[in-house]
């Protein structure tokens, strides 16, 4: 019988507090998180800026200890053996780790030549990245004359160059424009049909974790509040979403009170001027709600009916949308510096 093979990745009951400094309280930044990865899959962390995504990867990829709980790396105890753990992974953080006058190719040969390879290994493996993401056109061009998505492919061929068994992708497509961002899901999606790779990516893009994940983790004040693919999360979700947007001048509190009338509806809530509420049958529902709201005298901006979203699924389990979380989050980070 062939031995049975673990998880890639493993992380049980992961705590870290940092301390706040100058008086303020300590943050709890990872708060009993935990899940495993199945080898050669990509894994998605999701969630707002704050919910401890960044922690949970500075952990497993040895760059930080937890204070309780265990990490795992192609089966290796990460705080036993940092060292073993560094040799099986590679490492794209959200800062480039280019040097901009350097050409890509030589910031490829030096990546390789720092992880051991010999000068001839590390030509071979920069000549088939540059091949893989294709930059051999701008092989021989400084950095700096690179577009920002050329840029992060080149982040992410380095990463690769040591052949690693396991590749942390810290928001890889924040700050890219859409269509660099579509290329680089492109790539990235080659890239792990082409290696063995097992990814652990880490996203505040619903769309991104959708497209790229083979299973996700909804991370939320450093727990896991909802795993599984994403068909299976939103699948988890009965019915579609109805999402009314009101217009300026009517008051949210009576639009909500007319939905609660409509027995159809379910799961009825409010993000400022935007309502949203579930219906088994979206399209016969939505003729009822609008019907209650004009009995009420609110005013529609505009109503639509969508399946259910990797948003809906966040909801369900935070409380709040995404994007309200995310707002949120990015305000504290703004007050606090
Ligand atoms: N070195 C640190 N010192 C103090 N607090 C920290 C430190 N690093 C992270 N935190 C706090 O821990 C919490 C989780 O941060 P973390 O960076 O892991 O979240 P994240 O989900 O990756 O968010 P982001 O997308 O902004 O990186 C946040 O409240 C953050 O402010």
């Amino acid at each position: 019988m062939a031995p049975a093979t673990g998880p890639a990745l493993a992380a049980a009951h992961l705590v870290k507090t940092y301390s706040g400094g100058r008086g303020k309280p300590a943050v709890r930044a990872l708060d009993d998180l935990g899940f495993e990865v199945e080898a050669g899959t990509v894994f998605g962390l999701l969630g707002p800026n704050g919910a401890g995504k960044s922690t949970t990867m500075k952990i497993l990829s040895t760059l930080a200890s937890p204070d309780s709980g265990a990490a795992y790396v192609a089966g290796i105890d990460v705080a036993r053996h940092p060292s073993r753990v560094r040799r099986v992974i590679g490492f794209v953080a959200q800062k480039p780790v280019s040097d901009p006058s350097d050409t890509g190719a030589e910031n490829l040969v030096l990546a390789g030549r720092l992880q051991g390879l010999s000068g001839r290994e590390a030509t071979a493996r920069a000549r088939e990245l540059l091949e893989r993401f294709g930059l051999t056109d701008h092989a021989g061009r400084q950095v700096k004359s690179y577009s920002g998505g050329m840029a992060r492919k080149l982040d992410v061929a380095i990463g690769l160059m040591h052949r690693p068994e396991v590749l942390f992708l810290d928001e890889p497509t924040t700050g890219l424009d859409p269509e660099a961002r579509a290329e680089l899901w492109l790539e990235l999606e080659r890239m792990t049909a082409d290696e063995q790779l097992t990814v652990l990516l880490t996203t505040h893009y619903l769309d991104e974790a959708d497209r790229l994940a083979d299973r996700l983790a909804i991370v939320d004040h450093g727990r896991v509040v909802a795993g599984g693919t994403p068909e299976e999360l939103k699948n988890g979700l009965r019915g579609d979403a109805i999402i009314v947007e009101l217009r300026g001048d009517a008051d949210p509190t009576a639009a909500l009170a007319a939905l609660d009338r409509v027995d159809a509806l379910r799961e009825i809530g409010g993000d400022g001027r935007t309502l949203r509420a579930r219906a088994d049958s979206g399209a016969a529902t939505l003729p009822l709600a609008l019907a209650a709201l004009e009995a009420a005298g609110v005013a529609v901006a505009s109503a639509t009916v969508a399946r259910p979203s990797l948003d809906d699924v966040y909801l369900r389990h935070t409380g709040r949308t995404f994007t309200r979380a995310q707002e949120s989050a990015e305000s504290v980070l703004e007050s606090a510096s």
